[in-house]
């Protein structure tokens, strides 16, 4: 059986130890679309890091397709897609570092056509302390039918008004590419028969990368381009994104946070992230 439930839920995937350079942050940065115009980004002087490097820091010197093996859990890659993800930051991130993160599968939810699977990741500093946690859902296509629970079917309230601020940004026709040197080499973003045989007309863009240059756009446009104010940010992934399509953000200011959602603007404002939620410090 592909999933048992009864071995998988609670399952610890291991402890990995990690590290990273300024170098990392200057690439990873430039994966996702940051140039001149955002020197802190791209120049070692005065290097920030957005909250967002969280989702790559552990896999940086990974240079194989990821694996959906898991203890009660052997999926086929090219049924995956990125469900969720949502980070918690406990400090700003340090420019180079070493770390220690410890995963676990949260939760493997039975969807009927399909099968999600959660997973929890904290991770420490190499002198204990907490650096950040992440939940992350993977989405498997043609997997549900094993007889576990259905899971929560949560949306969250969303304002009727115009939204506060809408902004555009590019993505480039490489971007994908350029985004699995930072260690997702799933053949599903460069592999065009792969990405065929997984459905779809032409290799996607990372999820993760769609994720991060929306963090940056929302950290550069209203947070005063200040990464440490991020203290959460969370999205679900509602549609594929095309490597050369422009985001269009839509954001709501509402109790403190940011609501946000964005679309493909060249394909009918079709959704790609939904149920996205920053929450800053100030
Ligand atoms: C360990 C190694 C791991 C390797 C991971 C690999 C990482 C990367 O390389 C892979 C990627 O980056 S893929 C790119 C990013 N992701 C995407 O583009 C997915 C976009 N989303 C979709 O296509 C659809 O929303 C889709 C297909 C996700 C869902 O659409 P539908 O089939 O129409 O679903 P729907 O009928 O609306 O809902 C069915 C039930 O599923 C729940 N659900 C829906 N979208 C979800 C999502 N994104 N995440 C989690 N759960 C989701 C719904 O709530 C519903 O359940 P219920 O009926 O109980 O409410």
């Amino acid at each position: 059986m592909p999933i048992n439930p009864d071995v998988a839920i609670g399952a610890e995937i291991g402890e990995v130890s990690f590290a990273w350079t300024s170098s990392d942050v200057l690439l990873y940065h430039l994966a996702l679309g940051a140039g001149p115009a955002e020197l802190r980004y791209t120049y070692e002087r005065d290097l920030v890091v957005l909250p967002t490097f969280a989702t790559v820091a552990a896999n940086l010197r990974v240079f194989e397709p990821p694996a959906v093996s898991f203890p009660g859990i052997e999926i086929d890659l090219a049924k995956v897609l990125h469900g969720k993800q949502e980070i918690t930051l406990h400090r700003p991130i340090p420019t180079s570092g070493k770390a220690v993160a410890r995963s676990r599968v949260a939760d493997v939810f039975d969807k009927g056509k399909a099968a999600v699977v959660v997973q929890e990741v904290a991770v420490t500093s190499s002198a204990g302390d907490p650096l950040w946690t992440a939940r992350s859902s993977i989405f498997a296509r043609g997997e549900g039918g094993f007889g576990g629970s259905r899971g929560p079917s949560d949306r969250i309230g969303w304002p009727s008004r115009a939204p506060d601020f809408v902004f555009e940004t590019p993505t480039l026709p490489q971007q994908a590419l350029l985004y699995r040197l930072c260690g997702d080499r799933n053949p599903l973003h460069a592999d065009p028969s792969f990405a065929r045989a997984a459905g779809f007309e032409r290799p996607i863009l990372h999820g993760l990368c769609t994720y991060g240059i929306v963090a940056r756009v929302l950290v550069n446009e209203l947070l005063d381009g200040d990464p440490a104010r991020v203290a959460s940010f969370g999205a679900k992934f509602a549609g594929v994104v095309f490597p050369g399509e422009t985001l269009r953000i839509r954001v709501w200011r509402e109790d403190g946070r940011l609501l946000v959602t964005t679309s493909a603007a060249e394909r009918d404002d079709a959704p790609v992230l939904a149920d996205t939620v920053l929450v800053s410090t100030i």
